[in-house]
């Protein structure tokens, strides 16, 4: 069967009355597509604010950016044209900053340095937590699970908490030109249960390519990819590979990319948050038919990690082959 193409836009108004209904349409568009939109004015309002503090943040240098430096380990801080995909072998033309409610100690830039930075951040994540604990209520409910089922689950007061906001940067482009294997962000899909991606019109470049099967498939089966334009006023939500393998693969975890823009189109720079809904370290993973065995949040990220760094270093081997061959060629 033909993927349903359609990126519905799904209105939360008087959300407690509708909350079936807003069900229905939230478990039809993670089944079908993975992604969809979700109407939300006030919180769209206030990522504006945090898009200033983001642009403040990366203005500094490159320099003062390094006293918060990405930590692996607890995937927060900053980091520049470092992140390679699996898919592209490159790195993502792009820098970010990863910030949490827990694990900074160290990375918060301080007022003098980016004023007013760590208060915007922590309201606005904390926004972001209530819209992803009402859409989470939703899809436990679709799953046949109590309906505060992943919110105990993904608990901001826990010191194993992996809720993460990730600022992100794309730089300007103006007038250059680049060759193919070179994405702003190279095909993935998102290790989490949920994500909220607040993008701005006239920033576009974000495309999804549905057609996953099953969790544990890397590829996505065909490559045509849709455009997921940024819309005024609406937050971009996609399923992640958590999710995917806590519904049993019923909810499907998608690829995208962010295409690097060509001459004629817009070149400037591009700025988005990508709000990660993962669950604590110690919450587990199983869907209600148990089609994967039980697995904890922090097993599950490493596992990802490995795949991927796995599927890197095959690319990396293949290439340096044809490298070989080709220099031994007579
Ligand atoms: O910037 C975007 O639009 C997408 C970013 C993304 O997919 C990611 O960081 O996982
Ligand atoms: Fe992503």
């Amino acid at each position: 069967m033909a993927p349903d193409r359609q990126l519905v836009v799904i209105d939360l108004h008087d959300f407690d009355n509708r909350r079936d209904e807003i069900t229905a349409q939230l478990m039809h568009a993670a089944e079908n597509v993975g992604f969809f939109y979700v109407k939300e004015p006030a919180l769209t309002q206030m990522a504006e604010t945090m898009f200033s503090a983001t642009a403040t943040f990366f203005a500094l240098s490159d320099d003062q950016k390094a006293n918060f430096a990405f930590r692996p380990a607890v995937n927060k801080g900053w980091e520049k044209l470092a992140q390679v995909r699996p898919s592209t072998g490159t790195a993502d033309l792009k820098e970010s900053v990863s910030l949490g409610f827990c694990d900074m100690e160290g990375l918060w830039p301080s007022d003098s340095v980016c004023p007013g930075f760590k208060d915007t951040a922590t309201a606005f994540m904390l926004e972001c937590e209530k819209l992803s604990v009402k859409l989470l209520s939703c899809f436990a409910t679709g799953l046949d699970f109590p309906k505060d089922y992943f919110e105990k689950m993904h608990n901001i007061d826990k010191a194993d908490c992996q809720q993460t906001l990730r600022c992100l940067f794309y730089h300007d482009v103006t007038g250059q030109v680049f060759p193919p294997g070179y994405w702003r962000a190279g095909s993935h899909t998102d290790f989490d249960t949920l994500t909220l991606l607040f993008q701005r019109p006239g920033e576009g470049g974000l495309e999804v390519c549905p057609g996953r099967e099953a969790v544990t498939e890397f590829a996505s089966s065909g490559e045509i990819w849709t455009p997921a334009d940024p819309i005024e006023g609406a937050i971009t939500i996609n399923i992640g590979d958590m999710l995917m393998q806590w519904s049993d693969d019923k909810l499907k975890s998608t690829f995208h990319r962010v295409r690097t823009p060509g001459a004629g189109e817009y070149q400037g720079p591009r700025y988005s948050l990508a709000y990660f809904n993962q669950c604590d370290r110690s919450a587990i993973i199983q869907g209600p038919l148990k089609k994967y065995p039980p697995i904890s949040g922090d097993e599950f990220l490493k596992a990802a990690m490995k795949r991927n760094y796995d599927a890197l270093s095959k690319r990396k081997d293949q290439a340096l082959q044809v490298e070989r061959n080709a220099a031994a060629a007579p």
